[in-house]
Formats: C-alpha cells, structure tokens, sequence
C-alpha cells in the first residue's frame, strides 16, 4: 500500500500518531527508568488524570449534599442509616465477635499518610452516614453525621452567617475522623482543638446500643472519646457549637526575621488580651517568618479584598512567604471561606513535591481550577515507588507541644529535619479529663502545633531513628503526637504520652477488649502500612 499526503486523511494521522506516542514513550520511560519517571514526572498523571477525576469527585458530591440539604431528606434517612449501624454489631454479636470491629471506609480514602492494615482483618461496620442534619441558630448548635466533611459545612454555614469556632481547613477532614482523632485550626487559641466545640456525641457501642453522650450526660464517655480513634464505639452524630460568621477576615502579615522575636510576639500575640480571632505563624527557616493575625469583619477596604481561593491566586504559603521577602507588613482583606481553605490548593506546601511548577502564573490561570488534587485520589495511586520515597525521604508529623516549649522546639525540628516551611498553630488546651490535657494543675494551658511536611533537608535522616527522637523530645515537654501521622512510639511510651486513665475505665464499663482494637494498635508505625 502506498502511502502519501492524498489519501492519508485526519483519521489515518491519528491512527498512526497514537502506537507511535505509545512506542516513543515506553521507549523513553525504558531509557529513564520506570521509577525515575515515576517520582520525578508524577505530575503527568497527577495533571492528566487526578486533577480532571478530583472535579468530578467534588462536584458531583457538592450537588449530592446540596439537593439532600434542600430536600431535607438527611433527617429522615438518618434514623434509618443509625439502625443499619446497630443492626449490623448486632449480628456481629450474635455471630460470636468473630473479630474485633472498625469502620468499612477505605483506608485510601482518610487523610492521613497511611492505610491501617487492620481494615483487611476485623469486622467492617458500614457507618456511611454523610449529611448535615440541622442547623439551629437559637442554641448555636449544628447537628451532623459523622462523615460530613469541612468542605460540607463552610459550603453550608458561612453563606448563612455562621462557622464553627474550629474548622480544620482541609475540605476532606471528617467530622468523625476530627473527633476521633483531632482537629485545629488558626483559632484554636480562643476555642481549643475541635472537640472542646462538641456539645455531644451519639454513638453505637459494642452491643449495638445507641447512647449520647455530653458534659451533663455520660459525661465520662463524653471526655473518653475524643482521640480514642473508634475504639469505643462508632459515632453516628454528633452537635457542635457554631458562632456568628462574617464576610471576611482582616487578616495582618508582620514578617519576623529573629528568633527571638519568633519565641516572643509569637506567644504572646496567641495569648494577647487583643483576642485575634485568628492567629498562626508559617516559619520559613529557623530565624524568620511570617506572624498573621486575623479578625473577622463585615467591612473592608475594598482595594484590599484578595480573594486567595480563587482558582489563578498564587499558593497561600508563596502568598505569604512574599511579605517576608520584601520584609514589609500588610493587611488584606480575605472572604471568609476563602480564609478557611487557605492551605487546601496547595495541600499546605506538599503540591511543589507533585507538581514543582503547579504556583506558576500560566499553569494555575490553565489548570488551577482544578487543583488540588484530591489527597484521597493522591494517596490511591501513589503506588510503592512513591510511598517508598515519602517512606525515607519526607517527614509529616504534627507535634502538639507547650507554647514555653516554642524555642526549643524549633530547635529540635531545626536540628533533626531542618524542614521548612513548619505550621505554627496556637491552641488552647483547657485541663479536662480525657486522653489529652496540660500535665499542670493550671485550668488551661498555651500549646503551639508544629506541622512538619516536606522534605527533610538534612544528611543523616531516617525516618524512624529521627521520628523517634522528636517524640521524645515533645513527651519529654509534656506534649503529644498527631495520631494521623507515623508513630514510632512504643506501647509503654505511648501510654506515657498519652492518659489512658478514663479511656480505660471506659474500655472496661463498655465491654469494649473483645470489640474494638486499642488505639494503640490502631495508630502505631506497625498497624499501618
Ligand atoms: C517524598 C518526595 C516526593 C517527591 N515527589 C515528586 C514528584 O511526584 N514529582 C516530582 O517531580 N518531584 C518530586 N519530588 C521532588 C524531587 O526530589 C525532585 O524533583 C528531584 O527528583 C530531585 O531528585 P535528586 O536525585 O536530585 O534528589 P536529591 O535532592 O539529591 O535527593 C537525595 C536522594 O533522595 C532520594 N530522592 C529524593 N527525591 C527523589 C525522587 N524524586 N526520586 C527518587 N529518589 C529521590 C534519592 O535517593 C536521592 O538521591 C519529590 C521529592 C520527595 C523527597
Ligand atoms: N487541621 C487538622 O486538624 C488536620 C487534621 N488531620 C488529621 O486527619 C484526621 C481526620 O481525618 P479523616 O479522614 O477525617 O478521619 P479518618 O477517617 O482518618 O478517621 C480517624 C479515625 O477516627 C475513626 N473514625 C472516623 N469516623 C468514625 C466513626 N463514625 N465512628 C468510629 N470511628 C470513626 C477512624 O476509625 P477507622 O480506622 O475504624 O475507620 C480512624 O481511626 C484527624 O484525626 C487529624 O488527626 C489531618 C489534616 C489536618
Ligand atoms: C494541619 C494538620 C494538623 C495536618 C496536615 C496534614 C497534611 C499536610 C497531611 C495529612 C495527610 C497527608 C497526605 C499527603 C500530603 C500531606 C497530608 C495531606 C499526600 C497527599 C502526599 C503525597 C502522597 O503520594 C499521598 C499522601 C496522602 C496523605
């Protein structure tokens, strides 16, 4: 056959043209090294195929969530999902306890860096219940399923003027997964962690009882919950304050370019008699950074208004790191929900590890609508030469220590990961019962959460040898380690770490050894893979 420009149309071009990209391309991914490509042009599948699947995803999930709100339906069904729940850890029950139980949400879909191996070996309990129930601005309280995520209720509550006093700013965190686990945010100075909003849990225990629970009512339960990880019981709802919104935050850069000034205005603005309704810190290397505070306000000055959510905006952290390197303060005026999600399109600053010239002008006016990639999606297809990679060679830990502990905690970040930029977020830790509480006798106490993500930028690091001596160094302060992130801890550690006073106690009331796995041997380096 005789080929020439006539009779080789459109059709025959592409004919041609796809078996030989496809030849071309395995030809270069043989000559670079499958691995290599892997990790080093991730953002070819990243851009391709996560970006467009991850719109999808949320779209489709905002038009769900927005017709079963305008339908009403969540209350009805939600009666109904409840007894689905208790009907099935009763025929667990009723089938021996053939194995002790957890959830049926897959580990790939949870945003923490690993899979728990448990899931394949107990008993899954499908607890798929996903909508906002009620909103009832008389008691300031919203009432919500368990897997209703922060997207789900700024997309709800900040249009109608309200907000929680904490809401954790990555769209996919859980209400379930935040109080069984743990949640802060830039105004947990004034509120403390997620669970210190609750006014209530509603949960199926091990015998397939439903049971609420609140300061006033089982109020042991109420405290033993919050960090047990769903080894109590499953939640199934749960009420949380919810406080006035307003249109934006006023939000104020000061550039710190001193250690001391970092382990001085630092605390002393998170404890400032000024109550900033937001306060955080972004370290940028051991002796500089950017201090924000934030106010929330209905008036701005409008050539001030920057919208940092929309989709062609530089990445916040960039955004933020400018103010440093022109070592010049400024105040901008920031939508609220926009402030909430501030972090979110970059996934903090962990996108430049996936996409290195995702900040770029042209790639986000191109394609920042649909970023970020869904972490979920990220965590699905990573496949083992990556995970290997964040394996030896990234650190995401959260380590929750004593504000007067600031200074040498930089320190020992500095010293063992020299890893930058670290998320300083102030809290509140008020001294209640429960597995996390001040070590002192005081009411409450400053605490500053120190978010290590990226990679280490230090010769000798190894993942473990070096986790571990960072968790000794915040158990020895009287501090505690984010239980989404690897822990290295041994039992016996952990247990110093961590109070197990009332959750056993509480353990032992709900007849829970045969039920659910300890948290211990649910969060530890060994349970998860
Ligand atoms: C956990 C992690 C995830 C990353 N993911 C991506 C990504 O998805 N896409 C992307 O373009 N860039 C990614 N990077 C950035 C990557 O480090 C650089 O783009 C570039 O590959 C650096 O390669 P290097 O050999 O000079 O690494 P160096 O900075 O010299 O790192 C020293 C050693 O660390 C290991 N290492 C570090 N980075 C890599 C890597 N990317 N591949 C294999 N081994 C590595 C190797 O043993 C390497 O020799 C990632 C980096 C890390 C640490
Ligand atoms: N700003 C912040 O505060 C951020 C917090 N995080 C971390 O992310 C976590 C939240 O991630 P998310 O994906 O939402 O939560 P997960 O799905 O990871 O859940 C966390 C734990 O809570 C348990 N759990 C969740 N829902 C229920 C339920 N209905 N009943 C019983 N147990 C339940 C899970 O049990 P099981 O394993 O059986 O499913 C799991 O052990 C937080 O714990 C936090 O540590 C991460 C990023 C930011
Ligand atoms: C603000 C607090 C308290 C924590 C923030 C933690 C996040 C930065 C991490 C939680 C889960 C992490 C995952 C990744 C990046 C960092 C987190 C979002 C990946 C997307 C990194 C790339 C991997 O291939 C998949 C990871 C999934 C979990």
């Amino acid at each position: 056959m005789h080929l020439d420009s006539a009779n080789f149309g459109l059709s025959d071009k592409i004919f041609y043209f796809i078996p030989a990209t496809i030849v071309i391309l395995i030809s270069w991914v043989k000559y670079k090294g499958l691995e290599h490509v892997l990790i080093n042009y991730r953002w070819i599948f990243v851009c391709l195929f996560l970006l467009p699947i991850s719109v999808i995803y949320d779209t489709l999930f905002f038009i769900r969530s927005k017709l079963i709100f305008l339908l009403n339906a969540a209350p009805k069904q939600h009666d109904e999902r409840v007894k689905h729940v208790q009907k099935q850890v009763r025929k667990w029950v009723e089938a021996g306890r053939p194995s002790r139980m957890c959830t049926a949400r897959p580990g790939w879909q949870n945003i923490s860096f690993r899979r728990g191996k448990y899931k394949s070996t107990l008993t899954n309990i499908e607890v798929n219940l996903m909508d906002i129930l009620s909103v009832d601005t008389e008691r300031k309280v919203v009432r919500a399923e368990p897997m209703v995520s922060m997207g789900q209720m700024t997309a709800l509550l900040n249009p109608i003027g309200w907000t929680l006093p904490v809401l954790p700013e990555l769209d996919d965190l859980t209400v379930g997964g935040l109080i069984m686990g743990v949640g802060i945010e830039s105004s947990s100075h004034l509120y403390g962690l997620f669970q210190h909003c609750c006014i209530s849990f509603e949960l199926v225990l091990a015998d397939g009882s439903l049971v609420k629970c609140s300061k006033e009512e089982n109020s042991d339960l109420f405290y033993a919950v919050p960090w047990s990880y769903g080894t109590l019981g499953f939640l199934v709802a749960a009420e949380m304050s919810i406080i006035p919104a307003k249109k934006y935050v006023r939000l104020e850069y000061t550039p710190l370019t001193s250690r001391q000034q970092i382990s001085s205005l630092f605390p002393a603005t998170a404890s400032s008699s000024e109550k900033f309704d937001f306060v955080e810190t972004l370290a940028y290397d051991r002796d500089s950074a950017v201090l924000m505070t934030g106010r929330l306000t209905d008036d701005c000055e409008f050539d001030k208004v920057n919208a940092i959510g929309r989709w062609y905006k530089p990445w916040f952290f960039k955004h933020v790191e400018g103010y440093l390197l022109r070592n010049k303060k400024g105040v901008e005026y920031i939508p609220l929900r926009d402030y909430y999600h501030r972090h979110s399109r970059s996934i903090f600053w962990e996108l430049q590890d996936i996409v290195p010239f995702g900040n770029n002008i042209i790639f986000r006016i191109l394609c920042g609508w649909m970023v970020p990639p869904k972490v979920s999606l990220l965590k699905l297809t990573q496949g083992e030469t990556i995970k290997r990679l964040y394996e030896n060679h990234h650190m995401v830990q959260d380590m929750l220590v004593p504000m007067d502990k600031l200074n040498d905690s930089l320190d020992c970040f500095h010293k063992h990961v020299n890893l930058y930029p670290l998320w300083l977020c102030p809290f509140v830790l008020p001294n209640e019962q429960g597995m996390v509480h001040p070590r002192s006798s005081a009411s409450s106490e400053m605490y500053v959460d120190i978010g290590a993500y990226g990679e280490p930028k230090v010769p000798n690091y190894h993942p473990r040898e070096t986790t571990r001596k960072i968790e000794q160094f915040v158990s020895d302060c009287d501090g505690f380690q984010m239980l989404y992130a690897d822990s290295y801890l041994t039992e016996q550690e952990f247990r110093k770490m961590f109070d197990h006073n009332l959750y056993d106690k509480m353990r032992r009331e709900l007849d829970c050894e045969k039920a659910f796995p300890e948290v211990y041997n649910k969060v530890c380096r060994a349970a998860r893979d």
